[in-house]
C-alpha cells in the first residue's frame, strides 16, 4: 500500500499503551474464553537510533512513526513513502521500559502463569538492535552488570515474573534451560562441561524438543539474572562491519513454570504424583540476516552468516506456507531447519506468541529493512490456536480397563476359532452350517458392537474421566428391585437388562432378543422356556441326540452387550461387523459396503480380515503411550 508523505508524530506513553499496545487484544481475547480460538502472531516494531558510526558517515534516517502503529518509509530517491501497520511501531526515542511495557509482556507472562505455552522473539537485519531489545547492550566489562535502565525485555519480565509468583501465594517451579543454535548444531548453553551437539526429536506429546537439554530449577532472580548473564557469556559472537558484538548463533531461553492449581488440590491423591498443568515464556534472540559483502564476512564468519540466513530462509519460507489457509492444514516444512523445529509450535500450534522486528532508520540498510518489514508483516497475519495444556486425565476405572482386556482377549480366541474352522469339513452343512455362519456372524456383530462402545466410553472417559468410585448398585441390598435407571458403569448383574423389555439378561436370552439387535440373528426361544435356562443365541439348533454344552458367555461381556444396546438406542453406531444376510436364500451375501461374498470360506476370510482390523484398532487407540520410541522415524502430523 503506498501513501502520500505524513509529517511523523512523536508517539506519547500514554499512546502506547493504551493504543499501540498489542498486548490488550490478545489478553482479552483470551481472557473472554477464546482459548483454541485462531489468534494472530503479535507484532511489535522498533526503530533503533542511529548509530554513532551511521551519524559519522552522513548517513540519513529513511523511517518515520506515524502515530503508535504505522511506519513511514521514504524511499531515498523520492517517490510515495510506503506505509507499514503493526500492533506497535516504536522509534528510537523509546526506552527500554517502553518498549517492555508496548510489547505487552507482562500479559505474556500470566498467560504462561495459568498454563499457556509463549514465546517472544526478536526478528531483523544484523545489527538492528534485536539482542539490546531482549538482554539490553553488550557488558562493558567480566562480572560488570548491565544497568538496571538499560536492561532488557528478559531481565524486566525475570523480575516481574518472580515478584509476580511470590504474590500469587501458590506453588509455583520455575526452571530454566538455555540453548544457541550454532551452525545448525544445538549446544547446551548451561551444560557442566563444554557444550556438545545435542540431536532434536520428535514425539507426539512433545513435538519437537532436544534431548539431554540441562533445565534447571531456579531458587531466585539473582540465580536467574546469573543463568542469563552466563549462558549471554558462552554464545558464540564475533565482530563484522555492521556489529562489533554480533550474535553468530539463534538463542532460547526458555522458562517452564508448572503451578499446583487449586483445583488440583480437590483429586484423590493418587492423581497428585502426575506432573502438575504447566506454561513456558520462551525468549528467541535470532541471529541477524545479513549481506556478506556488507559485513565482509569471511571464512568461519562466511559459513557462520550462510547457515544463518538459511535457517531464516526456511523461517520465511515457513510463515509464507503457514499463510496459506489449505497448506496450513497440510505439510509445513518445519523439519527443514532446527530453528523452525523449535519454533514449529510458536508459528503454527498453541503458543501464543510476539514478534519484535527490530529495523535501522538508515538508508543505507533500506533494502535489508523492507525484507524485515514484510516479512514482519507476513508473520503478523500468521495465526496460532492458543491453548493450555489440560489438566492431568484420571486414570481410566480399573474395571473398565480390564473389561476391555478381556475383551480383546475374547477377540482374539474368536480370530483364533475362525482360523480353525474349515467351511469344507464334513458336517459343515445344512442345519450345522447354517447353524455355524448365524453363530459366527451373531458372536462377531456382538465383539463389533462390543468394542465400538468401548472405545467410545473409553475416549469419552478420557474427556470426562468417570469418578473413581459409582454409587453403590442398590440391587447389592435389594436384589428383586429392578434398577433400570442404574449408571450404564456399574457392572452387578442386575444391570444386564434387555435395553428394550427391560428383563433381566443374566441369562442368555429374552423372548423379544431378536428385536434388540438389528441383524443379529439367532434361534427363537421357545416362550415356555424360563429365562434362565434358553440358550444362548449363537446355539445351535436344538437337537435331541447333541449332548454337547456350550460355553456361556462372560458376565462382562454381557454388560458390555447390554450398555452398547442401549447406547444404540440414543445414538447410532456402525457396527464393523457385515450383516448376515438371511433372505432370499442363495443368494450372495453382501458385506456392508463391500462386494458380494459366495461361500462361507470367503466369508470367514472377509471376518478375518475385520476382526483383525478390529484388534489393531482397538489397540491403537487403547495404548498411545505405545507408539514408536524411535523419534526420528515418526513423522510430526503435517
Ligand atoms: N535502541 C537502542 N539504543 C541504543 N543502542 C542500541 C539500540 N539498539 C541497538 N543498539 C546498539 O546497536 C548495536 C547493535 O545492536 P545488537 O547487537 O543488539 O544488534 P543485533 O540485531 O542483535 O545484531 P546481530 O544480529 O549481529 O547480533 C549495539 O552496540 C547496541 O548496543
Amino acid at each position: 500500500m503506498r501513501l502520500g508523505r505524513v509529517e511523523p508524530r512523536p508517539c506519547s506513553k500514554q499512546d502506547m499503551e493504551e493504543r499501540g499496545s498489542p498486548d490488550g487484544d490478545l489478553a482479552r481475547s483470551l481472557e473472554q474464553g477464546l482459548e483454541g480460538q485462531e489468534t494472530p502472531i503479535q507484532v511489535v516494531l522498533r526503530v533503533r537510533p542511529m548509530s554513532a558510526a551511521e551519524l559519522r558517515r552522513g548517513e540519513q534516517s529513511a523511517l518515520h512513526c506515524s502515530g503508535t502503529r504505522t511506519l513511514q518509509v521514504s524511499p531515498p530517491g523520492g517517490g510515495p513513502d510506503i506505509a507499514f501497520r503493526f500492533g506497535a511501531v516504536l522509534d528510537g526515542a523509546r526506552t527500554q521500559e517502553d518498549v517492555f511495557r508496548a510489547c505487552g509482556v507482562r500479559r505474556l507472562g500470566e498467560l504462561a502463569l495459568r498454563g499457556f505455552s509463549c514465546t517472544v522473539f526478536t526478528f531483523g537485519q544484523t545489527g538492528s538492535g534485536k539482542t539490546y531489545t531482549l538482554t539490553g547492550p553488550p557488558p562493558q566489562g567480566e562480572g560488570v552488570p548491565v544497568p538496571p535502565s538499560l536492561a532488557g525485555i528478559m531481565q524486566r519480565t525475570f523480575a516481574w515474573l518472580l515478584d509476580r509468583v511470590q504474590h500469587l501465594g501458590a506453588a509455583v517451579t520455575l526452571r530454566a534451560s538455555y540453548l544457541e543454535i550454532y551452525n545448525e548444531q544445538v549446544r547446551d548453553l548451561l551444560s557442566v562441561g563444554s557444550p556438545r551437539p545435542l540431536p532434536v526429536r520428535w514425539n507426539k506429546t512433545r513435538g519437537f524438543y532436544v534431548e539431554q537439554l540441562r533445565v534447571v530449577e531456579i531458587g531466585g532472580l539473582e540465580a536467574l539474572m546469573q543463568l542469563l548473564q552466563m549462558g549471554l557469556s558462552r554464545r558464540r559472537s564475533s565482530a563484522h562491519t555492521l556489529n562489533q558484538a554480533s550474535s553468530r548463533s539463534h538463542a532460547l531461553l526458555t522458562l517452564y513454570i508448572s503451578r499446583t492449581r487449586p483445583q488440583l488440590q480437590q483429586v484423590p491423591p493418587a492423581d497428585l504424583a502426575a506432573p502438575p498443568a504447566g506454561g513456558k515464556l520462551c525468549f528467541v534472540d535470532l541471529a541477524g540476516s545479513e549481506k556478506v559483502a556488507a559485513t565482509g564476512s569471511r571464512g568461519e564468519l562466511m559459513l557462520e552468516a550462510n547457515s544463518i540466513n538459511r535457517s531464516l530462509l526456511a523461517l520465511g519460507h515457513c510463515l509464507s506456507l503457514l499463510l496459506d489457509p489449505q497448506r496450513k492444514q497440510s505439510h509445513i516444512p518445519f523439519r527443514d531447519s532446527k530453528l523452525t523445529k523449535l519454533l514449529a509450535d510458536s508459528l503454527g500450534g498453541r503458543g501464543v506468541t510476539l514478534m519484535v522486528a527490530c529495523v535501522s532508520p538508515s538508508a543505507q540498510c533500506l533494502p535489508e529493512t523492507l525484507s524485515t518489514l514484510r516479512y514482519a508483516s507476513r508473520a503478523q497475519r500468521v495465526t496460532t490456536r492458543p491453548q493450555a495444556p489440560k489438566s492431568p486425565v484420571a486414570k481410566q476405572p480399573p474395571g473398565l480397563e480390564t473389561e476391555m482386556l478381556q475383551l480383546q482377549e475374547e477377540n482374539r480366541r474368536l480370530w483364533f476359532q475362525l482360523d480353525q474352522v474349515d467351511p469344507k469339513a464334513p458336517g459343515l452343512h445344512g442345519a450345522r452350517g447354517s447353524w455355524a455362519q448365524r453363530n459366527l456372524y451373531g458372536m462377531l456383530q456382538e465383539f463389533m458392537l462390543e468394542n465400538e462402545r468401548l472405545r467410545r466410553l473409553l475416549a469419552a472417559s478420557r474427556v470426562h474421566p468417570v469418578p473413581a468410585a459409582s454409587p453403590p448398585c442398590p440391587c447389592v441390598m435389594l436384589p428383586a428391585v429392578p434398577c433400570h435407571a442404574l449408571q450404564s458403569f456399574c457392572s452387578c448383574p442386575c444391570c444386564h437388562l434387555c435395553p428394550l423389555c427391560r428383563a433381566p439378561l443374566a441369562h442368555w436370552a429374552c423372548p423379544q432378543r431378536e428385536g434388540h439387535l438389528p441383524q443379529m440373528l439367532g434361534p427363537k426361544a421357545p416362550g415356555d422356556i424360563p429365562l434362565s435356562a434358553r440358550p444362548p443365541p449363537w446355539a445351535p439348533p436344538y437337537s435331541p441326540g447333541s449332548a454337547k454344552c456350550l460355553r456361556e458367555r462372560s458376565r462382562g461381556s454381557w454388560t458390555q452387550t447390554t450398555m452398547l444396546a442401549e447406547m444404540l438406542i440414543g445414538e447410532e453406531v456402525v457396527p464393523s461387523a457385515p450383516p448376515l444376510p438371511v433372505e432370499p436364500p442363495n443368494t450372495p451375501p453382501v458385506l456392508r459396503g463391500g462386494t458380494g461374498v459366495a461361500n462361507l470360506a470367503q466369508r470367514l476370510e472377509a471376518l478375518r480380515h475385520q476382526i483383525g482390523n478390529s484388534l489393531r484398532r482397538g489397540q491403537s487407540r487403547l495404548l498411545p503411550s505405545e507408539g514408536p520410541q524411535s523419534l526420528d522415524q515418526v513423522l510430526p502430523p503435517r
